[in-house]
């Protein structure tokens, strides 16, 4: 089956993190693939990519970056599929920078920002299964059997204090 989702990343430091998108999206049944493309260091390859995101059948690109994270705007800049920006938790900067970088886009070129480190690359994952789910109902019901197992785990540990 052709990716319905794009994970991309500035660099491999970035996978610790990323591997959450992919694992969510992995555990929902969304079908992606998996590259390290930077602004940056592969400026052509990510025009490539982003240009040709929409023929290739991609529904979301998930994009993690940190620091001077240009990725997911510049990705968001060549194509309409919609973007989705994690902040990768930088060192300088506690990751300050590279949510900065990825919310503060100039209007008419979105990207949707979530937050940063590994929460944030999980719900990347989780919100474009919602996405697609508008239109699958194998990932719909993957998606609200997740919820449902979620919130029984809650319920079924109610005291942190006892495993
Ligand atoms: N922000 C970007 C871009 C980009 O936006 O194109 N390319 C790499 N990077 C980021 O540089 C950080 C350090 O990368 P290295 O660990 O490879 O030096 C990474 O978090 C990466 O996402």
């Amino acid at each position: 089956m052709s990716a319905l989702v794009g994970v991309i990343m500035g660099s491999k430091s970035d996978w610790p993190t990323m591997k959450n998108a992919v694992n969510i999206l992995k555990k929902l049944g969304v079908s992606h693939e998996v590259k390290v493309i930077s602004a940056h260091r592969t400026p052509d390859l990510m025009f490539n990519y982003a240009s040709s995101a929409l023929e290739r059948g991609l529904k979301v690109i998930i994009a993690g970056a940190g620091g001077a994270a240009h990725l997911p705007g510049m990705v968001a800049a060549k194509t309409i599929v919609p973007v989705l920006g994690v902040p990768i938790q930088s060192c300088a900067l506690s990751g300050q920078d590279s949510l900065l970088s990825i919310a503060q886009m100039p209007s008419g070129i979105p990207v949707g920002t979530l937050a940063i480190g590994e929460s944030g690359a999980k719900n990347a994952g989780i919100l474009a299964a919602q996405i697609i789910a508008n239109y699958d109902d194998t990932i719909k019901t993957k998606i609200l059997t997740f919820r449902t197992q979620q919130t029984q785990e809650i319920l079924d540990h109610p005291n942190p204090s006892i495993k």
